[in-house]
């Protein structure tokens, strides 16, 4: 679904590193990957636990768009905001809020700067220009300015005017007695009264920022638009838009703040929380938006109750500073946003490909850090070892620089950094194909989950015809109601996974390309680079210059081992996939069996047959089979064994991102907090059905049991519901 088509929007910005930060040391921990998913480090967790074992408070959400430090206003105008105008002009009511702790960017997101303007600015400047396109009709546009301040409203167009009451009339709307309404026509205007009023709010220094906003400001845009009917009769259509700059979010304990400003924080935090219950409340309400959804929870709610109820379109873009300073503060403002919005199914395949990317990435990055510093300390030794032999530094000194060494010394400089560029390239191919392999092998498994929706359909069809051959002349059944004149008409979801075919055989050909292509220049980068190799160790005029390219060439061999063994994991994950694919179909054929089993048996006892003995024989044995479990319990073992190996590399179970089939703590489920840790949907399919992914992922076959069976019907010897569950964080059919 597109934002404009979803009555929540939730979007994440991630404001670059401030120079005080960057003064503090503080280091980036909050990342976006892809254009939906945002990770956040934990910067307490041990640099070296490279197994990622502990790596409990890391963790990855899932917004409706990501933005980073590139990104600019242009670009969070246009995902978040722009298509609510045509809303507010056709008569409906939006609300644009901008959340999250002092300092993280939001009154930049909303006010912008003369040179950067932001949604303010762009909203109006839209809004005019769609009234000025429709034309004829009669139009008036006015704003209000108000301000929301430990639970009092003051009106920022007009500050003397002391506090304002709201009131609700009998109908039920919220009324602001007193409150300034300019009328305007021109979105320079209002920006030129914005900025003025802004001035008028109620600002602090905090320990989070020197100038941070302490109230909630409210910039309410109505759109009147009066229309004669052919009757003559007035009709007036309104659209409300609210566009509102949070006060900060962080916790009173956090901020070390005290007397006043803790008072304050408890206002913020109430009115906060009563939003987020709303917001939370009418996204899960869906259509029958406001119902039940308790607005006088605080003076912010009730007055944004006409815009967040009814057919109104509600924007939330969350915002958070990368710094690891700021940890505590980002993880609860992802929190707060990812609560505000469950997003489903929609983007699970992507954030698979996501996670699991990271996961590599990471330790790729973690593993060349180690090597990296292993390099340094061994150059640092080494310059501790030559100061201490005797005569070495007289000899450095006395050495008189000539201009023939300088030469060969910018020489080398030169060719190291060329070798540096060329390593980079490679790593960067690599990790490309890295990527490539992954995706072959997504393809290929859902290849497979077509193919054999197609394979089950033909074979269906030919078990029809056969069956309409042996029918008798004059016995035929009667032609089907609809005509084929008893062909059997192909289901909606065979042809589907004919089209799927076709694409997905697309797509392979594509990677396959893009792979041969990179591989060539990946090959010739590497002749490249062994050149270069080649050349070094001839200008090099130390031996210490020396040992610090062998150890460079050698950074770099291991970086180019740990990407093959990365691959290699990936291509036995690949072979697991289809291992237990053809489990899957053996056991669904199993199920079947015992199934026909029981309906024979049922039709023997009950029509009183006799049966020969050697049949019974058989018929216990596999009755007793089923009793002892030793099939279950074999493919219990195989799916043990399978998951472990699944797990990669060894020891990183424990990791938020590691790429397993579990996915229910990981996708977007903060494992602590969201949802029981995403075991919100238990899916009963089978007593194997563990083994399997949740079909929503759409990554391997899906068990396609009558319904009675796939809600875990103990058939002979299954064990029950229990025994078929796995967590997922979807609904699976
Ligand atoms: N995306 C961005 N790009 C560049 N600078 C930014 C960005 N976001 C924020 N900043 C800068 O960071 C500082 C703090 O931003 P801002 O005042 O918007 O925070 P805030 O969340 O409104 O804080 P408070 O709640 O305390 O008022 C400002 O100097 C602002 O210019």
């Amino acid at each position: 679904m597109e934002p404009r088509d979803q009555p929540l929007v939730v979007a994440l910005r991630i404001r670059p590193l401030s120079d005080t930060e960057l003064e503090e040391g503080a280091t980036v921990i909050a990342h976006k990957v892809g254009d939906q998913v945002a990770v956040l480090m934990d910067p307490d967790e041990d640099p070296e636990d490279t197994l990622r074992a502990h790596r409990s408070r890391e963790k990855t959400f899932i917004f409706d768009t990501v933005f980073d430090q590139h990104a600019s206003q242009e670009d969070v105008y246009r995902a978040t905001t722009q298509h609510l105008v045509e809303g507010v002009v056709s008569g409906y009511n939006a609300t644009v809020f901008a959340y999250g702790p002092s300092g993280a960017g939001k009154t930049y997101t909303m006010l912008g700067m003369d040179a950067e303007p932001g949604v303010y600015l762009r909203t109006l400047s839209d809004l005019f220009r769609a009234i000025e396109m429709r034309g004829s009709t009669d139009w008036g546009v006015s704003m209000s300015y108000l301000e929301i301040y430990n639970e009092v409203i003051r009106d920022l167009l007009n500050p003397s005017s002391g506090f304002l009451d709201l009131r609700e009339d009998s109908r039920g709307s919220i009324q602001m007695a007193g409150l300034t309404e300019v009328s305007t026509s021109n979105a320079q205007e209002i920006m030129h009264l914005l900025t003025k009023g802004n001035r008028q709010r109620t600002q602090e220094p905090t320990a989070a920022n020197k100038t941070s906003s302490r109230s909630h400001a409210v910039l309410q845009v109505t759109v009147r638009q009066r229309s004669r009917g052919s009757d003559l009769a007035e009709g007036v259509r309104v659209g409300k838009l609210f566009m509102v700059d949070l006060a900060g979010s962080e916790r009173a304990s956090q901020t070390q703040n005290r007397g006043k400003r803790r008072k304050e924080g408890a206002h913020i935090n109430r009115s906060l929380l009563a939003l987020g219950n709303c917001i939370n409340a009418l996204s899960e309400k869906g259509g029958s938006r406001a119902q039940y959804v308790n607005f006088r929870d605080s003076k912010l709610t009730r007055l944004l109750k006409d815009a967040l109820g009814g057919n109104s379109r509600t924007v939330m873009i969350a915002h958070i500073s990368p710094a690891s300073t700021h940890f505590e503060e980002s993880r609860t403002t992802l929190l707060y946003a990812y609560r505000a919005k469950n997003i489903k199914t929609r983007v699970k395949r992507n954030l698979l490909n996501v996670s699991y990317h990271i996961a590599q990435y990471t330790d790729v990055i973690s593993n060349l850090r180690r090597e990296i510093e292993h390099l340094k300390s061994k150059i640092e030794k080494q310059e501790e070892e030559k100061r201490g032999e005797p005569g070495v530094q007289d000899a450095q000194v006395r050495i008189p620089s000539h201009d023939g060494e300088e030469d060969s010394c910018r020489q080398m400089n030169k060719i190291r950094a060329q070798l540096v560029g060329a390593f980079k390239e490679q790593l960067e191919m690599r990790r490309s194909l890295v990527e490539l392999e992954n995706t072959n092998i997504e393809l290929h498994v859902d290849m497979s989950r077509h193919l054999l929706t197609i394979a089950d359909w033909e074979r269906e069809k030919a078990q029809h015809l056969v069956h309409r051959d042996r029918t008798p002349e004059g016995d035929e059944e009667p032609a089907e109601a609809d005509g084929d004149e008893g062909e059997s008409v192909e289901p909606p979801e065979v042809a589907v996974a004919r089209e799927e075919v076709n694409t997905l055989l697309a797509e392979q050909r594509k990677a396959a390309a893009l792979k041969a292509g990179l591989e060539q220049r990946l090959a010739s980068a590497k002749e490249k680079a062994s050149q270069l190799e080649q050349l070094l160790p001839a200008q090099a005029s130390s031996e210490d210059q020396r040992e610090v390219l062998r150890l460079l060439c050698w950074a770099h061999e291991l970086e180019a081992e740990n990407t093959e063994l990365r691959a290699d994991g990936l291509r036995r994950r690949s072979l697991l996939w289809q291992k237990d694919f053809v489990i899957q179909r053996y056991h669904q054929h199993r199920l079947l069996c015992e199934q026909l089993l029981r309906d024979q048996r049922q039709l023997i006892e009950g029509g009183g047959l006799a049966v020969p003995e050697s049949l019974d024989e058989r018929y216990g044995l596999i009755l007793r089979e089923l009793g002892a479990g030793s099939l279950n319990r074999l493919l219990l073992l195989h799916s043990v064994m399978s998951s472990s190996l699944r797990v990669f590399p060894p020891g990183r179970a424990g990791s938020p991102l590691h790429g397993g089939w579990r996915l229910g703590p990981i996708w977007g489920l903060p494992r602590e907090e969201g949802r029981g840790g995403g075991s919100a949907f238990i899916c009963h399919t089978s007593p194997v059905s563990w083994l399997s992914p949740c079909p929503e992922l759409g990554r391997a076959p899906r068990l396609r049991l009558p319904r009675r069976e796939a809600k875990g019907s103990p058939g002979l010897g299954q064990g029950g519901r229990g025994a078929g569950a796995h967590a997922c964080g979807s609904d699976c059919p």
